[in-house]
């Protein structure tokens, strides 16, 4: 029996021996790498908090205590320890365990999370309940040293010297978010690690003065009393400090004696409390450690040999649209790329190749890339803000009050827009139509092939205002090559005219739906095939032509139902009292869980088979 073997259950892992831990570390670190290789997931975060995450689980007890994973992506391992380990192999698949953590999987899971940056201040909430309550437990937050990069840490440590409740924060420090970390804080970060851990300096040179007979004890004295000018010399987490908050560190977050002694000092003290642990991201595989980036969040791959089995043929989006970057930053020097710490994902790394004076990668900082995107287009630069959708959701009043409501030519870029599938609800970009269709000024657009991606792409850097344009995860379509009428402002694009039954697709449903077209086409019946193209403004002049001709309309698209495209036509057929039935596939109120976006589209009743026979039954 493996030492992992032992551990079945949650706190199971307080009656493993001292001495085993590191073996126990082992065999975690082989069990994820195995696991991982097959089911796909965030391995390089996971294989450097294995220590970590073990000193937490022998400090803290679950399900009474309270631990809050930052984005979550990491939590791999407490998943193990907490009676999961059996699951693992269902990992980010249809109905098994999330990437994240999730409350309702475990009651050792404190906090849903996803998105960066917010474990600190959901910590500090739960303390402050606890103060309400009269109850006990003890809270702590992993935050990642990329996450110190998102402006929610500087509010919730704000926050937190204010309200001065036990709270400890463990900062992940591995020196990467998932590219190499950027910023100041990040340089801040650098510099504490080469730095001595200050509470046991300050502590060591007390002791030695007070060896000193009678001079050391007036210096010791001296030395505590000018504890301030002490620090400012040794001090590496002054900035904390200053802040109201205790640094604690930095200290070597492989060494699980050391962390568990230091957490559990910490819970004891009952106030804001920052550990600095500093990890190595993707410990113990030798191609993680190397490539830290590719194995952040990786499909399944090749133990031996790191590489990824299944290389997808053919362009992704994300890759017609850098390519396409690069280009118009050649012809165009006024281009500007901005991205928030997604440099390979979105693909802004290639413009950065060709323009590094022109790209810029503020850190996991989307309210800032789009506000500083509004600064840079007050001065005439062209910047596009290259973005992750649900991670967009972020800039609403940044996209709304810096960018629009001042008209300015900003592009944002919205990459992973609908289903992403295995990230699962934290990450699927169905509410980017429903959060931006109601402002003014901006214009919306969704491509329905990676041609015409690069065609409005040319089209946004020449108009002047606000415009979005939104395209899928994964590889980009290349069919219906020869459809490609000329982009002109608000103007959808009819593809096939018929009679009957109107389909007006958005975006990468358009390859969707031309599944279902054929089938109406093979029966024989006289269908109207439209490619939406532009969001908003809304082709009132298309939609009242198919009002007119046809008996139905059928509007489809990959994103949330209210807010979304469908709900926009029928507004407006409803405003001019329209009798034409409508018809609008989206995803109904709710939040979709992972999964592979096949899998979700048929559970959401929006793939081609379940649009056929929702179609079918109106006409019948
Ligand atoms: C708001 C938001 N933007 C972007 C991301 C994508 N993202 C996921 S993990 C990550 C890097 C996190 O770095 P760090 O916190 O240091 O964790 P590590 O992977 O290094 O352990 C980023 C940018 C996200 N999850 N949330
Ligand atoms: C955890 C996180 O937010 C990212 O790592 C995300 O999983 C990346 O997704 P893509 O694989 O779509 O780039
Ligand atoms: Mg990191």
């Amino acid at each position: 029996m493996s030492i992992l073997d032992r551990i079945q259950e949650p706190n199971d892992i307080k009656k493993i021996d001292e001495k085993d831990l590191p073996e126990l570390a082992q065999d975690i670190r082989e069990f994820l790498i195995a696991n991982v290789s097959e089911t796909g997931g965030h391995l390089a975060s996971n294989l450097g908090c294995v220590e970590l995450t073990i000193a937490l689980h022998r400090a803290m007890d679950f399900p009474a205590d309270k631990l809050v994973w930052d984005v979550g992506h990491q939590s791999y391992v407490h998943k193990i320890l907490t009676g999961r380990k059996d699951q693992m192999t269902t990992l980010r698949k249809f109905g098994g365990l999330s990437g994240f953590p999730k409350t309702s999987e475990s009651d050792c899971d404190a906090f849903n999370t996803g998105h960066s940056s917010t474990a600190m201040s959901a910590a500090l909430g739960m303390a402050c309940a606890r103060g309400i309550k009269g109850t006990q437990e003890k809270i702590a937050a992993v935050v990642g040293d990329g996450s110190f990069t998102g402006g929610m840490v500087y509010e919730a440590l704000n926050n937190m010297a204010e309200v001065k409740t036990g709270c400890l924060v463990v900062l992940n420090d591995n020196e990467m978010s998932i590219d190499h970390n950027v910023g100041g804080m990040s340089s801040y970060l650098s510099k504490l690690r080469v730095g001595q851990p200050y509470n046991d300096l300050k502590n060591g040179i007390e002791k030695a003065l007070m060896h000193i007979p009678v001079a050391g004890e007036k210096l010791a004295k001296g030395l505590k009393r000018s504890k301030d000018s002490l620090k400012q010399i040794f001090v590496p987490g002054m900035f904390f400090e200053e802040m109201g908050v205790t640094y604690i560190g930095p200290i070597d977050g492989h060494n699980i004696r050391m962390m568990e002694e230091t957490f559990r000092r910490a819970f004891k003290l009952n106030k804001p409390i920052l550990v600095h642990v500093k990890t190595i991201k993707g410990k113990g595989y030798k191609y993680a450690e190397k490539h830290p980036c590719y194995f952040h969040g990786i499909s399944s791959f090749d133990v031996a040999t790191g590489k990824v089995k299944n290389v997808e043929k053919g362009l992704s989006y994300t890759a017609v649209f850098a390519r396409k970057l690069i280009e118009l930053g050649t012809e165009n020097n006024r281009i500007v790329a901005i991205t928030a710490a997604m440099s390979k994902g979105t693909g802004v790394n290639k413009f950065a190749e060709e323009f590094p004076d022109r790209t810029f990668d503020v850190g996991i900082a989307e309210e800032h890339a789009v506000t500083f995107a509004a600064g840079l287009a007050a001065e005439g630069m062209i910047p596009v803000v290259a973005v992750y959708s649900s991670f967009l959701q972020r800039a609403y009043d940044q996209i709304l009050h810096d960018v629009c409501m001042q008209n300015l030519h900003v592009i944002f870029a919205i990459d992973r827009s609908g289903l992403v599938g295995a990230d699962g609800e934290t990450h699927q970009g169905i509410f980017d139509t429903a959060f931006l269709s109601h402002i003014p000024n901006l214009v919306i657009m969704a491509p329905k092939n990676r041609y015409e991606l690069t065609r409005a792409m040319e089209w946004a850097v020449a108009y002047d205002g606000p415009i979005a344009i939104k395209y899928a995860r994964g590889q980009a379509y290349y069919g219906l090559k020869d459809y490609n009428e000329p982009v002109e402002y608000g103007k959808s694009e009819i593809l096939r005219e018929g009679s009957e039954i109107a389909l007006v697709a958005v975006g990468n449903m358009v390859e969707e739906t031309e599944k279902l077209y054929n089938r109406f086409l093979q029966e024989g019946r006289q269908v109207t095939f439209v490619n939406a193209r532009f969001i908003k403004p809304l082709d009132k002049e298309m939609i009242d032509h198919l009002a007119e001709t046809h008996k139905l309309i059928v509007t489809i698209e990959e994103g949330i139902l209210h807010g979304g495209y469908g709900a926009l036509v029928e507004e407006y057929l409803e405003s001019k009292a329209s009798d034409v039935k409508v018809l609008p596939i989206a995803i109904e109120d709710t939040f979709v869980r992972h999964g592979s976006v096949e899998e979700l589209r048929k559970m959401l009743k929006i793939d081609a088979e379940s649009i056929y026979r929702r179609i079918r039954d109106i006409m019948e």
